[in-house]
Order: structure tokens, then sequence, then C-alpha cells
């Protein structure tokens, strides 16, 4: 007989045998703080322009160079729970804005890092939490009145450019005036006359060779595809998208066709190729000439294609079709029937073209278009994969902008005047929450620290000379990400600016998980369950490995 293991008495005898339970100031508070600011010192040095990279090699053993913080935190996959808890506050930010993640991580981490030092002097999670809700609520106030330009016309490739140009110059210093006119042109071109966008509207195509200065945008889409048949190329193209097959049809059940001579094998062939013509020479009849396919293509549909003059290109990913179909106006058919009027795609001209070794097929619209496509350039994959989060950095920028064309001043100098005011209203709070306050206050000049850290410039005095212009009323001074002579600059002038949007989401979310994880007393963790991992969510679960990389 097994020998009865006792358990030890506690909270542990209530939960399964494996469990983890952990409670107290430094079991809890001070760990979590720990793992969060470890997360948050670790992507600090790649902030703002001159922001350093970094190599992650994700569980599938892929490569990434990047500073994108939203990409390194997807890869690295954080389990510690209360740094996941900064991570989900990123994810929020990177759903709601699509920029600014290292933003809400670097002012998380700096609040719960400062609360540990207070914790430290005596004061209580409550104090603490309430005064940062107070500043928090403060600073949201005080933002609205930060904002120092408004983009007036959404359809102004100029204005769009310069608005966009700050997110572009953050990961990507010295190409940003070249691609930011990239990017407002695609965005000016795929915005309807309704004003409905969404940051799918633009999509990227990269293509390995030349430089970053040969990419380009073109009104509709691009596909790294060869066309299956002989036609490359269609003006006037009159799209039929089908999600089934393009070959003949099969039942659903297996069937027996008994043939007892040569001649009705012959005859049973004849029949298939004849109703495959039969469904071919119909979609050609109702004004047909291009035929874009989800699924298999057979050789006898594509020979009766080619016998009709119709283009065939196949579609790998059901995104991919998506987009396609809302470029072209077109409906996607579930079967082979010809399709009718209102379902019939248009495009002005589909071809295929090589573009540096590789086959594309464009569908260009030069009527109004709600897709449009940047096709990149560059001379590595790592040049391109990070050009493409700047580019979709700056793309989410404008859709921000849509919502609210405000702008305030960046090169942290809307953290620095924020930090100055919240320092003065600290004052006027009475009890220890003003402590709180105070090292809120701190918590965003750590933003301006990061930037003016990262571009090597003598950290102290640069900050110390920033406070007390701001002090003064200089509320656009900020960090050069230069380092050629000055180590300010004035933001508004240079036309360093960022949306409103953007910094009060990061500093809604940065300061609700920060309290958040402050909040937490205790950890418990359950005994993980046996057996085979249930699979997480996958976004691309309907795109083939090839297509998600391009
Ligand atoms: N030329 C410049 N000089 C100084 N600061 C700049 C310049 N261009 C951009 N910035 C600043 O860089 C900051 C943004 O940096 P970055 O894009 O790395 O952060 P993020 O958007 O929070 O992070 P991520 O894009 O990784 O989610 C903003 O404060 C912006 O004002």
């Amino acid at each position: 007989m097994a020998a009865h293991v006792p358990v030890a008495p506690g909270y542990l005898q209530m939960l399964k045998q494996g469990a983890r339970y952990y409670s107290g100031m430094e079991e809890v508070v001070h760990r979590n703080i720990e793992a969060c600011k470890q997360l948050s010192h670790c992507l600090r040095t790649s902030y703002g322009p001159n922001g350093l990279n970094k190599l992650v090699i994700n569980h599938l053993e892929k490569i990434f160079v990047t500073g994108d913080a939203a990409l390194i935190l997807r890869e690295l996959v954080v389990e510690h729970p209360a740094a996941k808890m900064l991570v989900m506050a990123t994810q929020a930010q990177e759903q709601e804005i699509g920029d600014g993640t290292n933003f809400v991580l670097i002012l998380a981490g700096s609040l719960l890092e400062n609360a540990e030092e207070l914790l430290k002097l005596g004061l209580s999670v409550s104090e603490i939490t309430e005064g940062y809700k107070v500043a928090s609520k403060k600073a949201l106030e005080l933002l609205e009145d930060l904002s120092c330009l408004s983009l007036k016309d959404i359809r102004d490739v100029t204005e769009v450019a310069a608005a966009t140009k700050p997110s572009l110059a953050s990961k990507q210093y010295g190409y940003e005036d070249f691609l930011a006119t990239l990017v407002a042109k695609s965005c000016v071109s795929a915005i309807p006359k309704s004003g409905e966008f969404s940051a799918e509207s633009v999509r990227i195509c990269k293509i390995i060779g030349a430089s970053v200065e040969d990419s380009v945008m073109l009104e509709g889409m691009v596909f790294k595809r060869e066309t299956e048949g002989t036609v490359n190329s269609v003006q006037d193209a009159k799209v039929a998208v089908y999600t089934c097959a393009f070959d003949s049809a099969k039942p659903e059940t297996k069937g027996t066709v008994l043939l007892k001579s040569a001649g009705e094998f012959m005859d049973f062939r004849k029949g298939e190729e004849a109703l495959m013509e039969s469904h071919v020479r119909d979609i050609a009849e109702e004004g047909v000439n291009v035929v874009v396919v989800g699924a298999k293509i057979g050789d006898l549909a594509l020979h009766y294609a080619d016998k009709y003059k119709l283009m065939v290109v196949k579609m790998t990913s059901r995104n991919d079709l998506r987009r396609l179909c809302k470029a072209l106006g077109a409906t996607p058919l579930l079967s082979l029937i010809p399709p009718t009027e209102d379902e019939l795609g248009s495009c002005s001209k589909v071809y295929l073209q090589e573009v540096g070794n590789t086959q594309v097929v464009i569908f260009k619209q030069n009527q109004e278009c709600p897709m449009s496509t940047i096709l990149l350039r560059g001379s590595t994959d790592r040049l391109l994969d990070n050009i493409e989060e700047a580019v979709n950095d700056a793309v989410s920028t404008y859709n921000t902008l849509i919502r609210d064309p405000r702008l305030v001043p960046g090169a942290g100098a809307t953290e620095m005047q924020l930090a100055v005011k919240i320092a003065d209203f600290g004052q006027s709070v009475p009890g220890l929450e003003q402590y709180a306050i105070h090292a809120y206050s701190k918590s965003l000049q750590s933003i301006t620290r990061a930037l003016a850290d990262n571009s090597g410039t003598q950290t102290n005095p640069v900050m110390s000379k920033l406070y007390s212009l701001h002090q003064q009323g200089e509320s656009s001074a900020g960090v050069s990400a230069d380092g050629e002579g000055t180590d300010l600059i004035d933001a508004s002038e240079a036309g360093i600016l960022d949306p409103l949007l953007l910094k009060h989401w990061g500093i809604k979310l940065a300061s609700e998980a920060a309290i958040t994880v402050l909040g937490v007393d205790q950890i418990i963790i359950g005994k993980k369950s046996g057996g085979p991992k249930p699979r997480g969510e996958n976004p691309n679960w309907d795109v083939p490995h090839d297509a998600i990389d391009n």
C-alpha cells in the first residue's frame, strides 16, 4: 500500500498537488515589479529614432532583427503573469492605435519602478495607486490643451506625409522623407469618398533587390505569383473570383461508372470535356476575361481558359482573395457558374511583370480604388521586414489621424510638458498621495530620458535644461535625434509631431496596467493539466506559410 504523503497545512492543502502559491510584499509585489522592470528595460533601448535593434529567434527558429516593440513582444512569448499584463496593455495599444507600444511599456515599467521606491519609503500600495489614478486623470486632461497642429485635409499628400514622418523616422531614420511621401500617396489613394479607411487598405509587397528609393506605390494590388495559363496581360479586365476549384465538379460521394468498351470510355471523356468547355465558355460569354481562383486549378479547365483567352490567377491566401474582391468590387463565387453583372469585378489592367527576378501579377486600377499597394524594394530580407514595420506604423498613424486629427509635439516634448505640469499639480494635493503624483511626473520624464539616452547625449544636463525650458513655457522643446551640434530642438518647428490619440491611449493603458500590477498581492498558479496543449489562436490559420512572409 502506498504511504500517505502529508500535505502542508495552509492554503496549498486546498489546491491540487503541484500548485504554487505566493503572497506578501517581498514574494509578490516586488517580484512582479522586478519582472515588469526587466521587460521594460529590455525594450527601452529600442525607443525613438536612435533606438537599437534586437535579434530575436522565435520558437520556430525564425530570426528577427528589429526595433519594433510590438513585434519583439509578440515573438518573445512572455510567461510571467505580471509582465504579461504589460504585454496585454501594449497589445491593446497596438489594436487601438497600431503604434506607440514601446511608449506604453516604458511608461508602465517606469511607473512600477518609481512605485517600488515609494513602497520602500513606507507608502502603502493603495496610497500609490490612488495617487497614480489622480495623476493619470490630470495628465489626460492636460494633454487636451497641448495640441499644436491639426491635420486639416486628410487627402493632401504633403500634409499627410508631414504628419506620418515621425513614425517612420523612429524606425527608419534617413529614409523617412521618401517613405513618408510613399505612404501618404498610398493612404490618400486608398481612402474612398465616404472616408472609410482601415490599416488593411494599404498592402505591402516586399521584393528583394534594388534600393529602398526604388520602392513604388500602385493603385490596386500586387501579388508575388505567376499567371497560370498563357494569357499574361488584359486591358479593361472583367474579373470573376471563385473560391471553389477551377476544375470539373467532383461528386461528394464516391461513384462507380461501369464502362464496357473503349468506345464508351471515349464518350465518357468527351462528355466530361464538353461539360468543362461549356462551363468555361459560359463564363467567357458573360464578358469575363480574368478568372481568379482560390483553390485547385485543373489542367482541362486551364486548357479551355486558354482557348477562350481567359487569364487565370491562383490565389492561395483567403485574406488576399478578400482584399482583391474589395479592390475590384467583385463578389466571390462558391461554384463554377457564370457571374452576374453585379458579381463581376473590374480592373483597368491586369498583367504579369518581372520585378527584380520575381514574377508579380499586378491588378492596376486607374479609377478610385479602396486598396493600394506599396512595392517595397531593398537589399536584404531584414531591411525589408523593418521597413514594412515602419510603414505599417505610419499607415496606422494615418488611420488614427482620421479619427482625431490633432497632433502634439514629439521628441519627448509632450511628456516633459506633462511631467512639469503634473509636478506642479502634485504640490497642491495634500497627503501622501502627492508623493505618488510626483513619481508619476518622474515616470513621464522617463520617456524623454529614454530618447536622450538612446541618442547618446549627456542625459542628465539635457534633461535638466529641458525641464527648465518647459517650466518657462517652451512646451515643444524636445530631444534632438541628430547628435550634431544641439541636443535640443523645437519639435513643432522641426515637424516632429505625434498624434494626440496615441499619447492619450498610451497614458491610459500604461497607467491602468501599472495600477493593476500593483494591486496584486497573491499569486496562485494551478498545476498545469496533462495531455496536449490546447491550440492557440492563429490569426493566419488560412494562410500558407510562405504567404505569411510576403
Ligand atoms: N527625428 C526625431 N527626433 C526626435 N524624436 C523623434 C524623431 N522622430 C520620431 N521621434 C520620436 O520617437 C518616438 C517614437 O519612437 P518609437 O516609434 O520607437 O516608439 P513607439 O511608437 O512607442 O514604439 P513602436 O513603434 O515600437 O511601437 C516619439 O516620441 C517621436 O516623437
